[in-house]
């Protein structure tokens, strides 16, 4: 067994992958920080570890099995510990930047390795206990050992990271920014600290939970149940453990709202008794795939989504009136149908098994109607924190055309439309449009309208029919905006681009193409919502060049 005490570098830097190949743009734009990813980061879309120091190299200084004695130096994307052994990059799960810890070597590749915590020799000033029992097993939090302000901090510095390395921009009050003269120099990014939540837990209004079987007698909680005989085994549900497959039955997750813990519970305890049999990826046969809960945290309405391989599900009767009778706020079950062998959640059918089509729920004064399959933010609380900064960065005096692309069930539009002229809402998914529709009406919202379809399809075409933006709001998933979007946006020439984004990385990207093209990066909010995880959301304000001349000389 060797042992060996890790030396430390400074470069904790990842070079990245945001998986575009952006054509005949910019190299910067082009390479998008796309140097090399470490293998395992198979996200290509999100930034990855760090580049080892010693690339190229083809001896490792450590094999597998080796106990090492390690000092963090930083943390990745992922929030894994970087550590370095003799010059060598180890990752390290559940360990901080600043530690020295005892690791064990579980994996060797060519410039990089992992390693197991074993001990933690002198922990960080940052480390607190996590509360969550099973929070070393389960894969749904990153961060729960690091102290709340601690994960803040290291949140608005991903951000700077991905805007000075992917997007060639310098953030004002670091020493970043990566400009090689003064013609590229760019102005500098004011990046505020991250807003944080006074209460960081209970803050999700939506759980998809994984279903699965266990021998019985095993789990917690099966015991005494009167239960049909399923070859000894019963349905159970959680979370997948850290990196696999394998679902951990789970009743309690200090993430989300009581009722979806409390919803989840009993659906699983009902199915027990009915006999419902959990769907097997490996063999593909059994009903139950996932059981999803979606609560308004203003309203109080549940819904029960229960999401099947099949179309029968036997004693539904039962099922439902069993629900009713003990959970009084669910208000609408629905059945989506998912039969393919894919990873993804939800099937393309959806039938109300009772009850109605949508919950409702509120943010700041608007009252939005949900159906299953549309996108809602998870952490309400956030969320108007989110989208205030959005309609602040938007500056609408009641004259304003704007667009919003990926409006979902059209939240932002609305927020955007009570101090607009008009706001043109597009998003993807048809149902989504029409809670977007229903939603505008709902609050007597006249001056917005919606369109399904791709963004990067209707926009331009609206361009062609004349609308002519003020304002273009976007809200894209994880892989940002597609190019032709990007393009529309600077061949529209709105005064002010406002950008959410759930993914540092692929909004960095982005921005340096609307740099490019003429606009201006002034500033960048980021919000957390989904505490102790390592996800970002930011939300950026962009001005053409003109606008801020204008604003500087006025
Ligand atoms: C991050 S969500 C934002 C939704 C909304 N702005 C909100 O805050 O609730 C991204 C949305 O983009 C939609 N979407 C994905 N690809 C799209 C595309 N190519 N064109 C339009 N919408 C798309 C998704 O269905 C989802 O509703």
């Amino acid at each position: 067994m060797s042992k060996i005490k890790g030396s430390a570098k400074s470069n904790t830097g990842g070079k990245s992958s945001v998986g575009r190949n952006t054509g005949g743009r910019s190299n910067a734009a082009r390479n998008a920080g796309g140097q090399s990813k470490p293998a395992r980061n198979t996200e290509a879309k999100s930034v990855g570890r760090s580049a080892p120091a010693n690339a190229g190299s083809i001896h490792a200084p450590v094999n597998k099995n080796d106990d090492v004695t390690v000092e963090i130096i930083g943390l990745t994307h992922e929030g894994e510990g970087v550590g370095r052994a003799d010059g060598f990059t180890l990752f390290i799960q559940g360990a901080l930047p600043g530690e020295t810890v005892h690791a064990r070597v579980m994996k060797v590749k060519k410039t990089y390795g992992y390693a197991k915590l074993l001990e933690i020799v002198e922990p960080s000033a940052d480390r607190v206990e996590a509360p969550c029992a099973i929070y070393k097993q389960c894969g749904g939090c990153q961060l729960q050992h690091m102290d709340y302000a601690a994960q803040l901090k290291w949140k608005r510095q991903h951000v700077i990271d991905s805007l000075e390395r992917i997007g060639k921009l310098r953030v004002a009050g670091t020493e970043g920014g990566t400009a090689d003269n003064e013609d590229d120099a760019r102005h500098a990014v004011v990046v505020h600290p991250t807003i944080g939540m006074g209460e960081p837990w209970r803050y999700r209004n939506k759980a998809s939970v994984p279903m699965g079987m266990a021998i019985s007698g095993l789990i917690s909680g099966a015991e005494g149940l009167p239960q049909p005989d399923l070859n000894g085994e019963h349905l159970i549900g959680g979370f997948y453990a850290r990196g696999s497959h394998r679902i951990i039955d789970m009743d309690e997750c200090l993430i989300q709202h009581n009722s979806n813990d409390d919803i989840v519970a009993k659906v699983k305890a009902i199915g027990r008794e009915l006999g419902i049999v959990a769907y097997n990826e490996e063999t593909g046969r059994g009903l139950l795939r996932h059981v999803m809960a979606r609560v308004g945290f203003v309203t109080g309405e549940a819904m029960i989504v229960l999401i099947t391989n099949g179309s029968r599900i036997p004693n539904v009767e039962q099922w439902i009136s069993r629900i009713r009778e003990e959970i009084p706020s669910v208000t609408s079950i629905v059945q989506n149908i998912n039969k393919r062998d894919t990873n993804v959640i939800f099937g393309d059918e959806t039938h109300v098994l009772w009850g109605s089509e949508v919950i409702y729920d509120e943010l700041d004064g608007i009252r939005f109607a949900i159906s299953a399959r549309s996108f809602y933010q998870v952490n309400p609380v956030q969320t108007v924190a989110l989208y205030r900064k959005a309609v602040e960065y938007a500056a609408l005096t009641g004259n304003e055309q704007v667009i919003d692309a990926y409006c979902g069930i059209g939240t932002i539009s609305l927020f955007l439309a009570r101090q607009a002229g008009h706001v043109h809402g597009v998003e993807i998914v048809p149902e989504a449009i029409e809670d977007a529709k229903r939603n505008a009406a709902l609050n007597g919202i006249a001056n917005a309208s919606f369109e399904a379809g791709p963004a990067e399809v209707v926009i331009p075409r609206w361009r062609q029919e004349g609308i002519v933006p003020d304002v273009i709001v976007v809200d894209p998933p994880r892989k940002g905006c597609d190019e032709a979007l990007l393009d529309t946006i600077l061949a529209m020439k709105p005064k002010r681009v406002v950008y959410v984004s759930c993914n540092p990385a692929t909004l960095a990207r982005d921005l340096h193409v609307l740099e490019d093209g003429g606009y201006r990066t002034v500033e960048v909010q980021p919000v957390d919502m989904f505490p102790h995880t390592v996800h970002v959301e930011s939300v950026v304000l962009l001005l053409r060049n003109e606008t801020v001349y204008q604003i500087a000389y006025k």
